[in-house]
């Protein structure tokens, strides 16, 4: 990380602030994302994960503050310019239930393709490569509408990953899937952000996962940018449970020495004053 930071920043948020309509999500976030590095946006739902990615993404524009791409106004760049650099893979992806897998990852190639109205080989080699990479080869010709939910999010990564950005914005990539496969996701994310000029910035509510993958957190809650840093300056107990409301227990999970969360379930009254049993028949 030290070394990321001696670089210049790839994205960089200056005090963004967004509301719909009246109702304010945050105010004044900061952050820069620099080459080589992981960087996991995290809060509670509804805290603006989103809607902060979709402006990073320059889909969406800041009430406040603006986004700089590698330097410049991303609001200003002509998006298929923006797009060449950055990908976004969002929460609920669209994907065409018609489509094969494999064409589904070479859409992605279409930032790429410039004037050529058809794929090229080395089209169809980053899109098969992406495929692998997600550990999908086998699904290939299989057509989307007959995808899990957990392939179908994969092959949503395979799309951001076939277009080769620079910077690739994902929205929660883990959330449907199995151990094994958030795993090997993640590799790939460690693996991409492992060359020195690219960079991942992920939204995710597995902390314990963050923690172990992510070279620096952001946890956005109560408005703004609560905290940022490496995991162990993010992950306090006393951090945590104002974000989430929580209490927690820290320790080092043994094998990178990251911090791991166990929850404290709430003590018996708290439950309901807390109104936790909203689920429960109201008999109850
Ligand atoms: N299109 C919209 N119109 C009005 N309010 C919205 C809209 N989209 C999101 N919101 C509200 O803005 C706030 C932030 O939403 P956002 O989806 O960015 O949060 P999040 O942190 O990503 O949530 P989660 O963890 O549940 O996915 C929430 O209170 C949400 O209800």
């Amino acid at each position: 990380m030290a070394v990321a930071q001696l670089k210049e920043a790839l994205l960089k948020a200056e005090s963004l602030g967004y509301a719909y309509g009246d109702n304010p999500v945050f105010n004044d976030v900061s952050l820069e994302l620099f080459p080589g590095e992981i960087l996991g946006i995290i809060g509670p739902n509804g805290s603006g994960k989103s809607t902060l990615l979709g402006i990073l993404s320059g889909l969406m524009k800041a009430k406040t503050g603006r986004v700089l791409l590698k330097g410049a106004d991303i609001l200003q760049m002509p998006r298929p310019k923006v797009a060449e650099v950055l990908g976004l893979s969002p929460q609920n992806p669209q994907l065409s239930n018609g489509m094969t897998a494999l064409e589904t990852a070479l859409s992605g190639r279409y930032v790429r393709m410039g004037r050529n109205l058809f794929e090229d080989d080395k089209d169809l080699d980053a899109a098969n490569k992406a495929l692998l990479e997600t550990g999908l080869s086998s699904l290939a010709s299989r057509k989307c509408g007959q995808l899990s939910g957990g392939e179908r999010q994969r092959l949503a990564l395979a799309r951001a990953l076939a277009a080769e950005p620079q910077v690739l914005l994902l929205d929660e990539p883990t959330s449907a899937l199995d151990m094994d496969h958030q795993l090997r996701v993640m590799e790939i994310l460690e693996e991409f952000s492992g060359y020195n000029h690219r960079a991942v910035c992920l939204v995710s509510h597995d902390l314990n996962l963050s923690s172990m993958f992510c070279d620096r957190l952001v946890l956005l809650a109560r408005g703004s940018a609560l905290a940022q840093g490496r995991p162990e300056e993010v992950l306090r107990e006393d951090l945590l449970e104002t974000a989430y409301g929580v209490k927690v227990h820290l320790d080092q999970e043994p094998t990178r020495g990251r911090p791991r969360i166990t929850l404290i379930p709430h003590p018996g009254p708290e439950k309901y004053r807390r109104g936790k049993t909203a689920f429960l028949p109201s008999a109850l």
